[in-house]
């Protein structure tokens, strides 16, 4: 017998109790601009999800895509700055936002999980006030904090087994749009739905401290000095914002992995062999 085979059949086999362990679970995967990469690796990540729903829990996709805002916005000539994390966001720079996150962005992920088998639903955080939003801050311009969630649509899609795949964009009371970081919005959505897991995948193994090693189990506290000392910067900062307020909405656990390692979140449910930095309630 071919030895290949044999380990194979022994993988599935170790994955059962994990299988039964998350069956009916809900789990929010943050997919940033930077996890993206090529289509090949869009197209994993794909079967990934679609095998999660296939084995019966419920996956929502919320993505980034700050990557290819940043492209547009160059051959645009529109200038843009971020500060701790987040895009300083203006009329002009409102439009191209939306109209890359919700347009090519959005449509390239949901025909990645259609291709693959699966059947899912393209969303913002309008749709269905899904995701109601208060400016951020006057200095941020139309960066949007989450205030009040609508979940109803997404529990129909889970019944319905139709994946969502939401675009970081929030409504405003009065008609505005906000550009919402989408780490932000993937917390905002697994509190609303008291998410077993929010998976954030980024472009690192996991978040470092002062030695440039990854810290596997992060507490509170560890947080919120790595980030006093200035270690936890950058595009961390909303990241870790993110896993400590999803973590007191009532979400089970958060971990913050490499999205761009082959089968990134099978490895994460189904085996031993998680990786990243995992933030539980402490
Ligand atoms: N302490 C830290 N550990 C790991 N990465 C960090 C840390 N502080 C800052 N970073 C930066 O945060 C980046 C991830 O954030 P970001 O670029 O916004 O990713 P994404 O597009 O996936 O949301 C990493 O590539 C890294 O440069
Ligand atoms: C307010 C804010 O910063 N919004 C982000 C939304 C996209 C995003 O979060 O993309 P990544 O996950 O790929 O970084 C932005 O404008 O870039």
């Amino acid at each position: 017998m071919n030895r290949d085979w044999i380990a194979t059949a022994r993988t599935l086999n170790e994955a059962l109790p994990y299988l039964q362990r998350y069956e009916g679970a809900t789990v929010v995967i943050k997919f940033g601009g930077n996890a993206m990469g090529d289509d090949e690796a869009m197209n994993s990540f794909a079967r990934d999800i679609v095998l999660m729903r296939q084995v019966g829990v419920n996956p929502v996709v919320v993505h980034g895509g700050g990557p290819m805002i940043n492209d547009m916005l160059k051959r645009l000539d529109v200038h843009s700055h971020f500060v701790n994390g987040k895009r300083v966001t203006d009329e002009a720079t409102m439009e191209v936002v939306e109209m890359v996150l919700a347009g090519r962005v959005n449509k390239r992920i949901v025909q990645a999980l259609n291709d693959a088998g699966g059947k899912a639903v393209g969303l913002t955080g309008k749709d269905a006030k899904l995701m109601i939003c208060e400016q951020t801050n006057a200095d941020l311009g139309f960066v949007g904090t989450p205030v009040e969630m609508d979940t109803t649509v997404l529990r129909k899609l889970a019944e319905a087994e139709i994946i969502p795949v939401i675009a970081p964009i929030g409504m405003g009371r009065n008609g505005e749009t906000f550009n919402v970081n989408g780490d932000t919005a993937a917390g905002a959505v697994a509190a609303a739905l008291k998410a077993d897991r929010l998976l954030l995948l980024t472009d690192v193994e996991g978040v470092k401290d002062a030695s440039g090693s990854v810290v596997t189990e992060l507490t509170s506290q560890q947080i919120i000095d790595l980030t006093a000392e200035g270690i936890i910067a950058g595009g961390m900062i909303p990241k870790t914002e993110t896993a400590l307020h999803a973590i007191d909405g009532g979400v089970r656990a958060v971990v913050i992995l490499d999205g761009r390692a082959p089968n990134a979140c099978l490895l994460e449910l189904y085996t031993e062999h998680g990786a990243g930095s995992i933030i539980r309630k402490g």
